[in-house]
């Protein structure tokens, strides 16, 4: 798992994770020490003095998160990896906020981990600002591990200026990051300038990005200022950056390669202090691949790519986006509403080709039209119109069968909606994988149950004993 080996402190309170971390660090080559509360971390901290230190946030006898600061000034250095459940945008920059290397949500996966684990002892070890305690208010809803890709990697690019190329079909966001970024930030209180490369005449996007100089062009009256200049200071967002033609992206590309540019009919050199964040729902690489979007440009621009997944892609957030679109209706004076479960289900569903706006659009509609408090799902119904069908081919998952699995499980999950299924959920999923397994496995064998239990790997009576479970006809394959 890694190359280089350290002493690495593990805080959680729950035994079981502390005992599964230390075993799969340990046999990574590290040497390991658990602790169980503050308490003892605090104890650890001075007799193990680890490399590297990976805690929990919520801990009986504290927060392992605003600990973080506290921890660095008496540590100075120390990578600290904070894990936690609460899966939120706000905890992932509240980390990078608190000095914290990484932060992993959990469940998170154990190669993750140990890839953290390596890249903190690699040396990679984060400035540690001070920072401000947990913000409210976030824009971004969503606990999906698709979004929290997106979330640690907002809170990566927050505290810099670096340049980032926001990926996403159209509905799914983009604008919305691009704000959370700018206004995270330390440019937050300056403008946050947005411009839609899709909605300017071709011939006017230079002077619109530049400005230019009185008597420019027919029609140019006097000066006016550019956004470059109008976001001075702040960030410029270049939204459908897909559509800017060539020979603005010349001019962008050598602003962005000289940090200063001229309006247009003007000689003056004007500084760009601006961050640059770009977006498009296009295939940009292909874009690049065909000659329609400069390849120096696109490098320039990716220096920090976010994809943010369509809806169908974390299709379990869409009961919380659904419900948090019904409260901000609410705030603006339509009446409240709620969801019953059949709803979320049919939500669940839905293909969502306009993604989260469509959405939100479908929960502002139905919070006006529906009389009843709660929206049921023949409500949705009639305002989807049929128009996704169960077996929605859009609904696809490219991760093969676990691909499949884990959206099967997802949308499960969301039609709990808060809560959780009925226990013993483990029992009940194998109950559905094992009798089709079985049965073609039975089935490939011609019914002789020696070759099928082989073709399984399994044991022929545990064959056997399985198909009794199973209520499955030995016989009955053989017919097949
Ligand atoms: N994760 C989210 N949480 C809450 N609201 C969201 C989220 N994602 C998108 N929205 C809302 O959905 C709507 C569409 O989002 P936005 O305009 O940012 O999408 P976009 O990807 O920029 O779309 P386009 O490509 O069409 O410009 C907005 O009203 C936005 O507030």
């Amino acid at each position: 798992m890694s190359a280089v080996s350290g002493r690495i402190l593990v805080v959680d309170d729950d035994a079981a994770i502390r005992t599964v971390v230390r075993e799969a660090l340990r046999r990574a080559g590290h040497v390991v020490e658990t602790a169980g509360s503050v308490a003892d971390m605090r104890r650890s901290l001075g007799s193990f003095a680890p490399d590297v230190l990976v805690t929990d946030v919520m801990l009986p006898d504290g927060d392992g998160l605003d600990l973080v600061p506290e921890i660095l000034s008496r540590h100075p250095g120390l990578p600290v990896i904070v894990l936690s459940a609460r899966n939120t945008l706000a905890t992932a920059v509240r980390a990078t906020e608190q000095g914290a290397f990484d932060y992993l949500p959990k469940p998170f996966d154990l190669e993750e981990l140990g890839r953290a684990v390596s890249g903190a002892l690699a040396g990679r070890v984060a400035a540690n600002d001070e920072g401000e305690s947990e913000r409210h208010d976030l824009p971004l809803i969503g606990r999906s591990p698709a979004m929290q890709a997106v979330y640690r990697t907002i809170a990566r690019v927050v505290s810099n200026d670096l340049t980032v190329l926001i990926l996403g079909e159209s509905g799914t966001g983009k604008e919305l990051v691009a704000r959370a970024i700018h206004d995270l930030g330390p440019r937050g209180p300056k403008p946050f300038v947005p411009v839609n490369m899709a909605a300017i005449p071709r011939e006017l996007i230079e002077s619109e990005l530049f400005g230019h100089e009185r008597g420019a062009f027919t029609g140019a009256a006097q000066r006016t200022a550019g956004r470059f200049e109008q976001a001075a200071g702040g960030t410029l967002f270049l939204d459908e950056i897909g559509d800017m033609p060539l020979e603005a992206q010349t001019r962008l590309l050598r602003v962005l390669q000289e940090g200063e540019f001229t309006t247009v009919g003007g000689a003056r050199h004007i500084k760009a202090d601006v961050r640059v964040i770009a977006a498009t729902h296009k295939d940009i690489e292909r874009m690049v691949a065909e000659g329609g979007f400069r390849e120096d440009l696109y490098y320039r621009l990716n220096v920090v790519p976010v994809r943010l997944p369509s809806l169908r892609q974390r299709i379990e957030d869409v009961g919380e986006l659904a419900r948090h679109f019904l409260d901000r209706a609410a705030n603006d004076g339509l009446p409240r509403k709620s969801l019953d479960e059949a709803a979320v289900q049919r939500l669940v569903r839905h293909t969502w080709p306009g993604n989260v706006r469509e959405l939100e659009n479908l929960m502002r509609r139905l919070a006006a039209l529906v009389r009843e408090d709660r929206i049921s799902g023949p409500a949705i119904e009639a305002q989807l119109g049929g128009t996704a069908p169960e077996s929605a081919p859009a609904i696809e998952s490219d991760g093969g069968l676990a691909g499949s699995v884990e959206l099967h499980l997802a949308r499960y999950f969301a039609g709990f909606g808060r809560d959780l299924p009925p226990d013993g959920l483990y029992e009940r999923l194998l109950a559905e994988i094992e009798p089709p397994l079985l049965k073609i496995a039975m089935s490939a064998a011609k019914g002789n149950q020696i070759r099928a239990a082989r073709l399984l790997g399994i044991n022929r009576n545990t064959l056997r004993k399985k198909l009794t479970e199973r209520g499955i006809d030995p016989a009955a394959a053989r017919r097949g």
